[in-house]
């Protein structure tokens, strides 16, 4: 387990080379989220490692790293980073963070941009919560251990489906959270608590990635579009999932990343992994009831359309990055009632509010639709609107 002395403690960390041994090949260090160690990023680890060395490391506090008693701050944790990198003798690279690891990173972008090729900053915010949240963690921590705290945390991490989907993988982050002393969860807690960029980002003039988890209720997509917005040079990737979304959402993850990255990633995407982001952002949008039933029904006679249609239409264009999938479900419902196809139509109308359409956007659509695509095109659509609307009405009442 090799470590280095970095900015005055012991840090340990792993160094992955590239698959085909390219020693000259370009680094990309990963940093972890509070509560868990390097081992978070093992998912990442095959697919980064074709094109990159992968450099990871247990922030201070953290796994085999040294947990110094007392409050962490963001800034010590990047002079870590680049005490890291001293002594490894690496002089650039690409730094992705996740959560602190992406106040980390944001820090790097602020103090060590010649540090960096290229940032990658996810599940993050430029301000995570609030003081007297932390403080309460940290007070609960101190008087009860890390229990309690852990059990809450994997609630906040994962979605419930996620839970359900892969329990071994949820287990291994919550051995994560249970290995932790309390003065490195503490440590890092005040480093959250006392760490603000907003008013600091257009100074980040490196390229960034923000990735942000639709379903990530700690930092949100809002808090992703905020840094991408505030930095010079800035992009969003949304994509599935919750807080930890690289380990939820695997496949999505790596190609964002990688894409940032130059990876062309059309062309080195598995289409095992294109099935798993298609199926991801598919159940997102029309909702897992609908998608289990989907499944359940395939026969061989469906069977390779319906593999068709989540590799293509869910992995390969509801997920594209260049418009938000809003915009993607009015397109969707508008040119279905162009085409008068009545079942997908439905299905649209349905689904859209998992994108964040409300019904009064809706009714503007179909005002438009009125115009381009003829009254009595409209006229069907609102009846089929309001019979969708009552029966997600009747649903909610049962719930
Ligand atoms: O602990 C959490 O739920 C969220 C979090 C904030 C910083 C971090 O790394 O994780």
């Amino acid at each position: 387990m090799p470590h280095v002395q970095a900015n005055g403690i012991r840090l340990h960390y792993r160094f992955d080379e590239r698959r085909d041994g390219a020693a000259d090949a370009p680094v990309l260090v990963l940093s972890n989220s509070l509560g868990t160690t390097l081992a978070m990023w093992d998912p990442q680890i095959a697919a980064f490692t074709e094109h990159f060395r992968v450099l990871r490391y247990d922030m201070r506090g953290h796994g085999d790293s040294d947990a110094p008693d007392g409050d962490y701050s963001i800034e010590t944790l990047g002079r870590d980073v680049v005490g890291l990198l001293d002594a490894l003798g690496l002089q650039r690279v690409h730094f992705c963070g996740l959560s602190i690891g992406g106040l980390t990173g944001q820090w790097l972008g602020l103090h060590a941009a010649a540090r960096l090729q290229r940032l990658i900053v996810c599940n993050t915010a430029a301000k995570i919560g609030q003081a007297d949240g932390w403080n309460a963690r940290i007070a609960q921590v101190r008087a009860k251990g890390m229990t309690d705290v852990a059990a809450a945390s994997i609630g906040r991490w994962f979605t419930a489906e996620f839970v359900d989907r892969d329990p071994a993988a949820v287990d291994a982050v919550h051995r994560q959270l249970l290995s932790l002393t309390t003065p490195g969860y503490c440590g890092g807690c005040a480093a959250v608590r006392d760490a603000d960029f907003r008013g600091a980002l257009a100074a980040i003039t490196v390229p960034t990635l923000v990735v942000g988890g639709r379903g990530d209720q700690v930092t949100t997509v809002a808090d992703a579009r905020f840094i991408a917005a505030g930095v010079a040079d800035g992009r969003v990737a949304e994509i599935s999932g919750a807080h930890l979304s690289n380990i939820e959402s695997q496949a999505a993850f790596d190609a964002a990343v990688l894409r940032f990255l130059g990876v062309d990633v059309v062309q080195h995407l598995h289409e095992d992994a294109r099935y798993a982001i298609g199926l991801a952002r598919r159940r997102e949008t029309l909702g897992s009831a609908h998608v289990d039933r989907s499944l359940q029904n395939v026969t061989p006679f469906n069977a390779e359309f319906q593999d068709a249609i989540t590799r293509n239409a869910w992995g390969e264009i509801w997920t594209r990055a260049g418009l938000p999938g809003h915009t993607r479900s009015l397109l969707t419902i508008a040119m279905l009632i162009a085409l008068g196809r009545d079942g997908e139509l439905k299905l649209h109308l349905n689904a859209a509010r998992h994108n964040g359409v409300t019904r009064d956007e809706i009714k503007e659509l179909l005002m438009q639709a009125a115009i381009y695509c003829g009254v009595p095109a409209a006229n069907h659509a609102f009846s089929l609107a309001a019979e969708i609307f009552a029966q997600q009405d009747r649903e909610a009442t049962q719930a």
